[in-house]
């Protein structure tokens, strides 16, 4: 778990998180800045007796929670409630340490308490979001894709954190199969088999008749019959207003959406203290909530456990049913080092 971004409510959620019942029969390696922790527990109402270990025992380590101290941000140097580039650089070490971490196969799930883009950007100015940042410290092209989980229904989405403007113009046959075969293959492998997907109309009433936009009839209605043909139990496009009511009436497991909010609203409206954020595609599961820094309430001690503690349990969920992968030498440096590289890389 990589301690999140230290002016917003992931320190006193990770620390809340430690403290809860249903993660004591975990091995959970906190990665991080010790003081930064101790403030989360300290906001949190709680008491943390976490034993600290140096990046070099991570790979013989005990079993339960253990914290690996990166001292990169230390409390009293953080301002709550705000974005700044030090909390960004701190979060992007952190998540950086704990994908590689997952890449070397010694954990097997990765979790993170809310990042804030705006501090990462500050830090990295080529940042844009987490799916381009892990790419890079993965090492990888084949990038993966976020889908919003709960229990009832699952959103998975054709577009992520673009600008609303760009939408429709990155949509293609292709890019909707692409994500099609993702969700049906991501949820088979949550133990979900043969998911029944809804995939959202992108314009009002699916373009009545092509009254108002062309995509629909286009470019998702041959994706969708592509992915049919392929044996893909996927509906669509339908419009995007009703798509949800029908999934939670019980017609479909998960609704492919065209842009980020087309799902996130409805999302969050049904489960925002439940809601959780998976990043499939990497080999491995990535979770953190569904909801973001919450500047507005940080450190009040206000801040609900609830998605932070279902984004754990499906992480755990979903690496006990995935099978044991190989594990590769773990760089000496990977708590410091390679976060300049992906970066620069990214700028290229
Ligand atoms: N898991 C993650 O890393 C995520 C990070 N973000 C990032 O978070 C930042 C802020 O995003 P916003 O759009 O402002 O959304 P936000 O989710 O941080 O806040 C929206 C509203 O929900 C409330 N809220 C959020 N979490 C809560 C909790 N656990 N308990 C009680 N109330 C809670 C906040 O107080 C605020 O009023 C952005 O930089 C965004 O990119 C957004 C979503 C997920
Ligand atoms: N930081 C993770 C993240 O932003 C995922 O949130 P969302 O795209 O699901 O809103």
């Amino acid at each position: 778990m990589a301690i999140g971004d230290a002016g917003g409510v992931g320190p006193e959620l990770a620390a809340k998180l430690l403290a809860d019942p249903a993660l004591k029969d975990q091995d959970v390696v906190v990665v991080g800045d010790a003081s930064v922790l101790k403030m989360g527990a300290s906001h949190a109402g709680v008491t943390l007796d976490l034993p600290v270990v140096s990046a070099d025992q991570v790979g013989s380590l005990p079993s339960g929670h253990v914290l690996v101290d990166l001292g990169n941000i230390p409390a009293d140097t953080v301002t709550l409630g705000g974005s700044s580039p030090e909390t960004g650089a701190a979060s992007l070490q952190n998540f950086a340490a704990v994908l590689r971490l997952a890449k070397a196969g010694i954990a097997d799930a990765v979790m993170f308490t809310p990042f804030n883009k705006h501090s990462m950007r500050l830090a990295r100015p080529a940042y844009v979001d987490e799916i381009g940042f892990i790419d890079r410290v993965l090492d990888t092209d084949r990038s993966g894709r976020e889908f919003n989980v709960l229990e009832e229904v699952w959103n998975a989405r054709v577009t992520s954190h673009i600008p609303l403007s760009e939408v429709a113009s990155k949509m293609s046959v292709e890019r909707i199969l692409g994500s099609l075969r993702l969700t049906h293959e991501t949820m088979t492998g949550a133990g979900k088999p043969n998911p029944r997907i809804g995939v959202a109309a992108l314009n009002p009433h699916a373009g009545d008749g092509r009254n108002f936009g062309t995509e629909d009839d286009d470019i998702i209605a041959p994706a969708v019959a592509a992915g049919v043909a392929e044996g893909i139990d996927a509906k669509g496009p339908i419009p995007s207003d009703t798509v949800f009511v029908r999934a939670v009436r019980g017609e479909f497991d998960a609704v492919l959406t065209m842009y980020h909010d087309q799902g996130q609203i409805a999302m969050k409206l049904m489960g925002f203290d439940r809601g959780v954020t998976l990043i499939a595609g990497y080999g491995f599961p990535i979770v953190t909530p569904a909801h973001g820094t919450a500047f507005d309430i940080a450190g009040k001690g206000r801040a609900d456990l609830g998605a932070t503690l279902q984004a754990a349990l499906l992480g755990a969920r979903l690496a006990a049913l995935n099978p044991a992968r190989d594990r590769q030498p773990l760089p000496a440096d990977w708590a410091t080092a390679g976060v300049e590289g992906a970066q620069a890389a990214m700028a290229e």
